[in-house]
């Protein structure tokens, strides 16, 4: 079952490890996280779960930004599935879910796919309570019992390997520095003139 259809669709018994974002391009960045998960997933026989947002949620929330995604869904979910995601949840970005704090969402989520642990990068932001987001992603993890693994940053030349990086480097055609970043070719979505 790579695809769940919905949170409500989640049938196994065992606790899964968590991974969350949108993961645009699963570049070498989301792959260490990945494989983070992967490891922690193979030591307690269990298996690695990610929600992704199908629709980046600078689209709602920012709507006036536009945000052009290095690939499409089918194409991440490949890449997911290759890099050895065992199951992809894909989430809706919407308004009433924006307004959630993180330990409002994890309460939901924990409710439907039981985790024990949560995987982040350096830059993860989740919940409405942006401010000290680090801290209040820590705190609803005490309070909900699971564990938050946090991965260093993923570094090229010096600096963090992110989607908008290799956006960047495309909309310049750096092609070959993009895909050096990424870690794979260029899908089909935003192939090379
Ligand atoms: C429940 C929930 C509420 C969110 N609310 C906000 C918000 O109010 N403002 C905001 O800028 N981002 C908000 N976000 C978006 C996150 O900051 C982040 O962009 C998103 O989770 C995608 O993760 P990624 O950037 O790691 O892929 C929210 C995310 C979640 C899961
Ligand atoms: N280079 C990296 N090293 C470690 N973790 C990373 C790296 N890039 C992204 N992550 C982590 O991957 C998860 C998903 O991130 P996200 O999908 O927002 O990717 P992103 O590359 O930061 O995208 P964008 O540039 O659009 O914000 C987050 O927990 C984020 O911190």
């Amino acid at each position: 079952m790579p695809l769940l259809e919905s949170l409500d669709k989640f049938k196994q018994e065992k606790p899964v490890v968590l991974l969350l974002g949108v993961y645009d391009g699963v570049h070498k960045g989301h792959q260490a996280l990945i494989k983070k998960a992967k490891e922690i997933a193979a030591l307690k026989k269990t298996k690695v779960l990610l929600i992704t947002f199908k629709n980046p949620p600078a689209q709602v929330l920012f709507p006036e930004r536009k945000v052009e995604l290095l690939c499409s869904f089918s194409e991440r979910v490949r890449h997911l599935q290759e890099y050895g995601v065992d199951i992809i949840c894909p989430l809706e970005f919407k308004k009433e879910l924006a307004v959630l704090t993180a330990k409002q969402f994890f309460e939901i989520i924990a409710k439907k796919i039981p985790f024990t642990d949560l995987v982040i990068g350096f830059s993860a932001t989740i919940g409405s309570d942006q401010k000290n987001n680090r801290a209040n992603i820590i705190k609803a993890a005490e309070e909900l019992g699971f564990r938050v693994v946090e991965h260093f940053p993923v570094l090229q030349d010096e600096l963090p390997i992110t989607s908008s990086r290799i956006r960047d480097l495309i909309a310049k055609e750096s092609y070959n520095e993009a895909e050096a970043l990424l870690g794979h070719t260029l899908d089909n979505f935003k192939k090379r003139p």
